[in-house]
């Protein structure tokens, strides 16, 4: 049998561009659409008595350009946060279509992290109002996908603002003094604001991302402006209930949710 090719994330790190990575993803929504890739629901193995889960995510894609048979294998370890290493590791192996031999496992971490943020930037670029101002972006959270969500959505939009909030204010305010140094890299952006408040943070925003792994409502959904596009995990709360369902009739939300369950609400 063939050698397995392994690939390590330095060479990924090297090849990954968001130019080619929004493409790819764009492009793989529209096969998964028109029926050229298959995507099963990913299995999740919850580890028993702690909240550590390992995901097992497989694929195939037959178009005119590329055939692949593959599966990302993914952990998300909550407390390696404090082990300096990544909450979400992964890793992706690719089979040769003919004979189910294993070619080739490859780091999936970056292109994880990567994928997640394209995956926001397209449903933005398609969901909101092509008229509308895009000048403030929040983001909640400060971690992996915080920041790669600051630097991905100006890839495609011109913010000029982009306001951070986290559970701890710290991390917010090490996040926006890390991307102000690197802002020239990012176009129109002149201010990365922390804030200590959530309210405050999402008020003015045009698009908000929510990227915390929080289990329990951050925004109230009087907070957000009419209009608002909103990536991620979005909790509603009412002063009844708790659940994830907009209350305010009058108040409508289209709810668009990659990073964990998908509704709508209107
Ligand atoms: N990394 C990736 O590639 C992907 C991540 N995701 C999902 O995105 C989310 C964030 O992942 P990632 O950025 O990697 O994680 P990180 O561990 O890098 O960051 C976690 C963030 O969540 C915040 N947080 C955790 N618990 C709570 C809570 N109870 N209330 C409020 N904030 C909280 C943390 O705040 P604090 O700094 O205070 O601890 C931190 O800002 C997770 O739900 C993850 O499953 C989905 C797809 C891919
Ligand atoms: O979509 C993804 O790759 C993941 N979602 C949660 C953990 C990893």
């Amino acid at each position: 049998m063939a050698a397995i090719k392994q690939i390590t994330s330095e060479t990924i790190c090297k090849i990954l561009d968001w130019k080619s990575v929004i493409s790819a993803v764009e492009e793989a929504m529209v096969n998964v659409s028109e029926k050229r890739a298959v995507q099963n629901v990913r299995s999740v193995t919850q580890i028993p008595k702690t909240d550590n889960i390992l995901f097992a995510m497989p694929g195939y894609v037959n178009t005119d350009k590329s055939t692949a048979l593959g599966c990302k294998l993914v952990t998300l370890f909550p407390s390696n946060a404090q082990k300096n290493l990544p909450s979400i590791l992964a890793n992706i192996l690719l089979f040769n279509e003919n004979t189910g031999a294993l070619e080739v496992i490859m780091d999936g971490t970056e292109i994880t992290a990567w994928r997640t943020a394209a995956a926001s930037v397209v449903a933005t670029k398609y969901i909101r109002d092509v008229n509308s101002q895009n000048k403030t972006l929040a983001i909640i959270g400060a971690g992996t996908q915080a920041k790669i969500h600051a630097i991905a959505f100006q890839q495609q939009f011109k913010f000029v603002k982009v306001h951070v909030w986290n559970r701890t204010h710290e991390k917010a305010e090490m996040l926006c003094k890390e991307l102000q140094c690197q802002s020239t890299l990012h176009g129109t952006i002149e201010e990365y604001i922390p804030f200590q408040n959530v309210e405050e943070c999402v008020k003015e925003a045009d698009v908000i991302v929510t990227t915390t792994s929080a289990t329990t409502p951050l925004i109230h959904h009087k907070w957000v402006k009419p209009g608002v596009h909103i990536n991620g995990k979005l909790w509603t709360k009412s002063s009844k209930n708790n659940n994830r369902t907009n209350s305010d009739k009058n108040h409508k939300l289209d709810l668009i949710t990659k990073l964990g369950n998908s509704y709508f609400s209107k």
